[in-house]
């Protein structure tokens, strides 16, 4: 395993929040390699998380959260892979008064035994559809059973009672009898307590949500919102939660990456989002929603949609790639100049032309073509 420095902004955020350190993410680049052209999915992205922190990721369809999420678990498909950066995740130290370890990701074998230990133990992923990850030939029972059994000594009496346990704890009706079902016997909101369940059971880390109640019904979407509140209060894992949802960013989270095109383009507590989004992106996503007390919760008025569509990605236009559809966009500067990553107090960082004059954030090393401040 790699010992590895901690990054400028890790000592940074250290000092204000004493939580230890998860996971750090730095300059991450994850392309797709296509015949038509390069698809720079995720492209030089930053963040930490750290032990019990929830933190929402957001943004529009196609703008790189789930491949984020993917390079994380080192589960990127060919003709996609990891270009550069590092993902580097503070391994929980035992009990027995060992320090915990970092290890590099980035530099694991996707296939081998350390990165699959990781993957579904320490760290676990929960997907919006339950099917794509839950075998339809095998009962739920048996693929939590297998999950435990992957990373735990236990025989196989025992990694039952666990399963049913989990089963219990997540909710499920009638648990001793669910475990033995087929997933397609299950309800949509079952089958994602029971990938929940097998998520959970081997008591993660990090658990990353990738749309969990996308494709639910408001009041499963609700409950299971609740379930997974309860959980991380009663086992105390951190939660990266991917979501085009804003009301759940509100619900659920502390803090939020907001991504765009493959970029973060703010960083904030989930309060600054709210109530001091910086970035005009940001503040075009928050006027799409509708406000408790405003007339667009009624017919009265339409809610602002973002003008423009997300750009091609074979295509992504020169400067900041979100200029054409900014109302802020500075003539000769937005359209010629990739902003740089600015920090404007209390953790929150914006990447916007707008905001220039503030401190430039020194963890993301700037290529040529990127000036560390420009004037607007
Ligand atoms: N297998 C693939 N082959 C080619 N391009 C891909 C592949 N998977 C993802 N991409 C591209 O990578 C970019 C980021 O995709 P990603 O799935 O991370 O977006 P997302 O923000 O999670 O979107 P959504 O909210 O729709 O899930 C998109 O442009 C997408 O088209």
């Amino acid at each position: 395993m790699l010992p590895i420095r901690m990054s400028v902004e890790s000592v940074r955020s250290a000092m204000s929040d004493p939580r230890p350190l998860l996971l750090e993410v730095e300059d991450l680049k994850t392309y797709f390699y296509l015949d038509e052209g390069v698809v720079r999915a995720v492209d030089g992205v930053s963040f930490t998380i750290r032990r019990g922190q929830t933190v929402g990721v957001v943004g529009e369809s196609g703008c790189g959260k789930s491949i984020t999420a993917r390079s994380i678990m080192q589960i990127v498909r060919p003709p996609g892979k990891i270009v550069s950066g590092s993902i580097r995740f503070h391994r929980v130290p035992p009990s027995n008064g060992n320090p915990g370890e970092i290890i590099e990701i980035t530099k694991l074998d996707p296939m081998g035994k350390p990165m699959r230990m990781i993957r579904g133990g320490e760290i676990s992923m929960v997907f919006q559809e339950p099917m794509t990850s839950l075998s339809p030939v095998h009962t739920v029972g048996d693929q939590v059973i297998e999950a435990i059994m992957l990373h735990q000594l236990v025989s196989k009496e025992e990694a039952r009672r666990l399963a049913i346990h989990m089963f219990t704890k997540v909710g499920m009706q009638q648990p001793t009898r669910t475990v033995d079902r087929y997933p397609h016997q299950l309800s949509g909101g079952m089958r994602q307590r029971a990938m929940i369940a097998m998520a959970l059971s081997c008591n993660p880390s990090l658990l990353i949500a990738d749309e969990p109640t996308t494709a639910l019904d408001v009041t499963t979407e609700a409950q299971i919102l609740q379930l997974m509140r309860d959980l991380q209060r009663e086992l105390g894992m951190a939660i990266m939660f991917i979501t085009h949802n804003l009301g759940v960013v509100a619900q659920m989270t502390e803090a939020v990456i907001v991504m765009y095109m493959g970029r973060i383009v703010e960083q904030a507590t989930v309060d600054n989002l709210f109530y001091a989004p910086k970035h005009p992106y940001t503040r075009l996503l928050l006027k799409s929603i509708p406000k408790m007390g405003s007339k667009a919760m009624g017919t009265a008025t339409r809610l602002e949609s973002i003008r423009g569509t997300v750009p091609h990605p074979y295509a992504i236009p020169k400067g900041c790639p979100f200029h054409p559809r900014c109302s802020d966009m500075i003539p000769g500067v937005c359209d010629v100049v990739d902003p740089p990553v600015v920090s404007v107090g209390d953790g929150q960082m914006v990447r916007c032309h707008l905001y220039a004059s503030a401190q430039p954030r020194d963890i993301i090393p700037l290529t040529a073509d990127q000036p560390t401040n420009v004037g607007c």
